[in-house]
């Protein structure tokens, strides 16, 4: 085996056709965020921190979307509530394996609720890149279809007041296609390694942190399990069978190499 490759944190880079909505309006907190029943970004998750403090911060549960503290807010970089925000935390190494190329584990320990890395790229009009059967590294961003429940992830544990009002911003939009996605194929970060497994042990997680548009939500991939290191990481990647389309319209399929004990044998 040759040298590690420890990979780097790359922020998300904007497509020239996507406009990025204005900062939402922030909490009064200073310091660090502490008391939920006054701070206006716990409110917008249901009254409640999402996250708890161990560790550095870890997500209680998955939710529709989580709302973090953002640039309008009282509160500092070290705040709780801007778990996500705060960068690599564990020495990830891309290693090559047999059957599903390049692939992702961490040399360190990760515990359950960890954010393990954003999924970033060019943020961009779905209709503007090439499908995702012509193009690996497209994350198509479906927080809204999911929390209408037009997508194919599953529902998540809340819907809180907050998010549910967003929704009237989106009447009318109930396209099972999402409108925006992340093209890692050309620049991207260690997210674009991981691979597909029917029995993952990271999460997707939807996160507003500056603007609150669903649609152009933050992608962030969480641990669902105490992770041992040198585990491969690995998320559901979430296609529905046969959803996948070739440039001639007709059904592609991708053969699954996972290897859990309930694979589903192909990927779409
Ligand atoms: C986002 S990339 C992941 C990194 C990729 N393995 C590489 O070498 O760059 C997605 C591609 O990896 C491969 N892949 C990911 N998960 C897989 C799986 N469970 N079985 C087979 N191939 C997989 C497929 O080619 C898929 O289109």
């Amino acid at each position: 085996m040759g040298e590690p490759v420890f990979l780097y944190t790359l922020s998300l880079k904007v497509a020239k056709s996507v406009a990025i909505p204005a900062n939402a309006s922030g909490c009064k907190c200073k310091g660090k965020c502490i008391d939920p029943k006054t701070c206006e970004c716990a409110k917008r998750n249901g009254s409640e921190f999402p996250y708890v403090a161990k560790d550095g911060g870890r997500l209680i549960e998955a939710k529709d979307v989580v709302f973090e503290c953002g640039p309008n807010c009282g509160c500092d970089p070290g705040c709780v509530n801007r778990t996500s925000q705060k960068g690599l935390r564990y020495r990830l190494e891309v290693f090559r394996t047999a059957k599903k190329g390049w692939a992702v584990r961490s040399w360190d320990f990760i515990p359950s609720g960890a954010p393990v890395c954003e999924y970033t790229g060019i943020l961009g009009r779905a209709d503007d890149v090439d499908s995702v059967s012509e193009n690996n590294y497209i994350f198509e961003i479906d927080c809204l279809q999911t929390i209408k429940g037009l997508g194919v992830r599953e529902r998540r544990s809340q819907n809180v007041a907050y998010a549910a009002n967003l929704l009237d911003n989106y009447d009318g939009q109930d396209s099972e296609a999402p409108e925006f996605c992340i093209d890692a194929g050309s620049t991207g970060n260690v997210a674009r390694f991981i691979n597909h497994c029917c029995e993952p042990n990271l999460f997707v997680q939807c996160v507003l942190s500056t603007h609150h548009d669903l649609r152009l939500a933050r992608v962030v991939l969480f641990a669902a399990d105490n992770i041992p290191p040198l585990q491969e990481l690995t998320y559901d990647y979430g296609y529905a069978l046969d959803s996948v389309l070739d440039s001639d319209g007709k059904i592609k399929q991708m053969a699954c190499y996972c290897g859990a004990s309930g694979c589903r044998k192909r990927m779409f």
